[in-house]
């Protein structure tokens, strides 16, 4: 039985969902990988816990967090071997994330973001580490979760030339949109998606459209190998939408959605953030409130188009694909 030992950065909505789920899949890791799961560390903000045998969870899965558990110390103290970042997401500095990241890459462990501060601050320069140090940087749960984005870039689609990439890749906005195109307000709609834990703590975000293009611009860089920086991509948002849009788009029968594009033409790759109408009978106008989709064309696969659901458990089920995906690779 390997012992594998996991911490985690940012112990909210998602970092506890993702513990909830490894807690609840102890027994398929064993069977399916000979693999001893065990959480050492976790930590928010300003408090967090660190037990190298396995954190102490009581019944009601409440952990007696201990202040200054976190931050700098935290990563080397944890004695972990499998990173999961779940902190908040800053792309101009990289935020919190990008140190504990750093250090875990530099210390031989794989790392998994679902923040994507630090994927959009320096992809090239954490995949750069994660190689030198022989270990991966996965990052499903930064790139649209659940819906397949990089695995279908990198895995699915492997030797074909992707030519282009559309998605309504922010379930905020797309949930923001659906639920205007029914006559609720948007401030009602963002509270809406707030109370959903789909929104970002801070939702102009999404409303933005800077989710979307954190979103693109990750996929852009470790998917077609390019350099953009967040500042390369043209980016519409969806906080300027007045009623009289929603009427116009009703009378006209189209349905608007926020779409993450990314054009590869010849090596030259480009990406945008549009705001965009689709007619009734378009794939993505079926794309309801709770869920994002992906379209992607290439030069021998045709065009692929994935629809799916999305939820703050869904998110932290992809992030634990990623680790199944390092379970699968070390049991081979
Ligand atoms: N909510 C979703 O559906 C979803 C989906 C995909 C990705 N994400 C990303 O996941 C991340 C977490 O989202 P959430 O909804 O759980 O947010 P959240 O606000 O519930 O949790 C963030 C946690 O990070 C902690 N934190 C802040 N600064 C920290 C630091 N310096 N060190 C350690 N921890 C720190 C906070 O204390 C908090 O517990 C965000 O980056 C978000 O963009 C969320
Ligand atoms: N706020 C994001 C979740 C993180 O990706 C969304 O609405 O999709």
């Amino acid at each position: 039985m390997k012992r594998w030992n996991i911490a985690i950065t940012g112990f909210g909505a998602i970092g506890k969902a993702v513990a909830q789920i490894i807690r609840e899949r102890e027994q398929h890791y064993r069977e399916l990988y000979a693999a001893d799961i065990r959480i050492v560390a976790v930590c928010g903000s300003r408090a967090g816990l660190i037990d190298h045998d396995g954190l102490p969870w009581g019944t009601d899965s409440a952990l007696p967090l201990q202040p200054g558990v976190t931050g700098a110390g935290f990563i080397e103290g944890s004695h972990a071997n499998v990173l999961i970042e779940a902190g908040p997401t800053n792309f101009e500095t990289g935020g919190s994330g990008y140190t504990y990241i750093r250090q875990a890459l530099s210390q031989g462990m794989h790392a998994i973001s679902i923040s994507k501060g630090a994927l959009v601050f320096d992809y090239a320069g954490l995949a750069d580490l994660a190689k030198a140090n022989g270990v991966q940087l996965k990052i499903s749960g930064a790139t649209s979760a659940a819906l397949p984005t990089i695995d279908l870039l990198q895995y699915n689609l492997a030797g074909c030339q992707v030519l282009e990439v559309e998605g309504i890749l922010t379930a905020t906005t797309n949930f923001v949109l659906s639920k205007m195109m029914d006559g609720m307000s948007f401030d009602d709609a963002v509270a809406e998606a707030k109370r959903l834990g789909i929104a970002e703590p801070d939702p102009r975000f999404d409303v933005e459209g800077w989710d979307t293009a954190c979103k693109v611009n990750i996929l852009a860089n470790a998917g077609f190998g390019a350099r953009l920086k967040l500042q390369d991509i043209p980016r519409d948002g969806i906080d300027q939408i007045s009623p009289a849009d929603i009427q116009r788009w009703k009378a006209e029968g189209v349905v608007p959605k926020l779409i993450g594009r990314i054009q590869n033409d010849g090596g030259n790759t480009k990406a945008s953030v549009e705001l965009k109408t689709y007619p009734l009978d378009h794939p993505f106008s079926q794309v309801t409130a709770r869920m994002k989709a992906i379209r992607v064309n290439t030069d021998v696969m045709g065009e692929i188009t994935a629809i799916g659901v999305t939820s703050p458990l869904a998110t932290a089920a992809a992030a634990l694909k990623d680790f199944e995906h390092l379970l699968m690779a070390a049991h081979r």
